[in-house]
């Protein structure tokens, strides 16, 4: 478990406990179920808000995923945040319950459970990332999930081969029942034709950036990724980069990812996906993976901003540059 001054982050019991209390607290805004199985068995949860969760409505959807890299504990506060903040306020605060009524919102709030038990089963913090599955003819396990995903995967220098890397893309693009898993999720909102969900945030530690695709390549346009779609992601980051204090960026303007979810969601189903990195803005090492318990609130309430931003642009992100859809 979490050791002495991490006690107030959500292991995997306490998170599924803390879901169902959401459920329980909200029968009428709350649907806790599942995406399926991590590579140890462990059920990925999915938490559907909307004001009427048991029916499937034409309303635009968004996703929040949090904890793809295991060690990235705060990502999973985060996306409690996410849950309770729009149950909890739903009733007395105006805003919120307009946002809530006018879309359908899904979190799921660790991707890696896997990786972030075993990070803590020591009772340490061991510093992993990856997920726990093992690697054939290797001592090393565990692939980076955000590495993993099929757009221009292992295409160009954003991921390693090599198994024992932190950065290990997996033996081919979802290789990883963890990415399967939101993939087949992902696709499943194809309703008609069309992908109901509109806008995506992926939550990261550390560094405090917004990020927006494509990771794969410098430049600013590239195949599906136009000159107006470049702007817009831009415009919509800045705003958000705003609210919380991060600073915007391409993601390829940090470092080339390939594989990542930003790309997949956008390349493949033209879904607005940001990354968020969150607080701190820099540390030594390992360290910086490992804020104390202590910043968990103000540091998940810093992106309420945020959040809102991009469930208010769901409908039609274009707008924010006085485009339309
Ligand atoms: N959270 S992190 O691993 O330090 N940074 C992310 C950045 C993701 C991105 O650039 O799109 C990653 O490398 O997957
Ligand atoms: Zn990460």
């Amino acid at each position: 478990d979490f050791p002495s001054g991490y006690t107030g982050y959500h292991n995997y019991a306490e998170l599924t406990a803390e879901l169902q209390k959401a459920a329980t607290d909200h029968p009428n805004l709350v649907r806790v179920s599942s995406i399926g199985n991590s590579y140890e068995g462990r059920s990925l949860p999915l938490v559907k808000i909307s004001n009427n969760p048991g029916t499937d409505q034409s309303k635009p959807e968004v996703l929040f995923t949090c904890n793809q890299h295991a060690r990235e504990h705060l990502t999973v506060e985060m996306c409690l945040r996410i849950v309770n903040r729009l149950t909890d306020n739903y009733a007395g605060n105006a805003a919120i319950k307009s946002l809530v009524d006018s879309r359908e919102i899904w979190v799921v709030p660790t991707v890696n459970p896997d990786g972030a038990e075993y990070d803590i089963a020591a009772g340490t913090l061991r510093g992993w990332r990856k997920n726990r599955q093992p690697n054939s003819g290797s001592s090393s396990a565990g692939t980076d999930l955000n590495r993993n995903w099929g757009y221009q995967w292992g295409c160009c220098g954003g991921s390693s081969g090599s198994t024992g890397s932190e950065t290990y893309r997996g033996a081919s693009a979802f290789s990883a029942p963890e990415t399967q898993r939101v993939r087949d999720f992902v696709n499943s909102r194809v309703v008609g034709g069309k992908q109901q969900i509109t806008a995506h945030i992926d939550f990261h530690t550390y560094s405090e950036l917004v990020l927006w695709p494509y990771g794969y390549t410098y430049n600013d346009t590239a195949p599906g990724l136009t000159a107006d779609q470049a702007r817009a992601f831009a415009a919509l980051g800045e705003q958000m980069a705003g609210s919380n204090g991060y600073t915007p960026m391409q993601s390829s303007d940090l470092y080339i990812t390939d594989g990542d979810v930003n790309d997949w969601m956008w390349g493949q189903h033209k879904i607005w996906s940001y990354t968020f990195e969150m607080y701190p803005s820099s540390g030594s090492g390992l360290n910086g993976f490992y804020p104390r318990d202590t910043v968990i609130a103000a540091q998940t309430a810093r992106n309420d901003g945020a959040v809102d931003l991009l469930l208010s642009y769901a409908d039609c992100v274009p707008r924010v540059i006085g485009g339309s859809c």
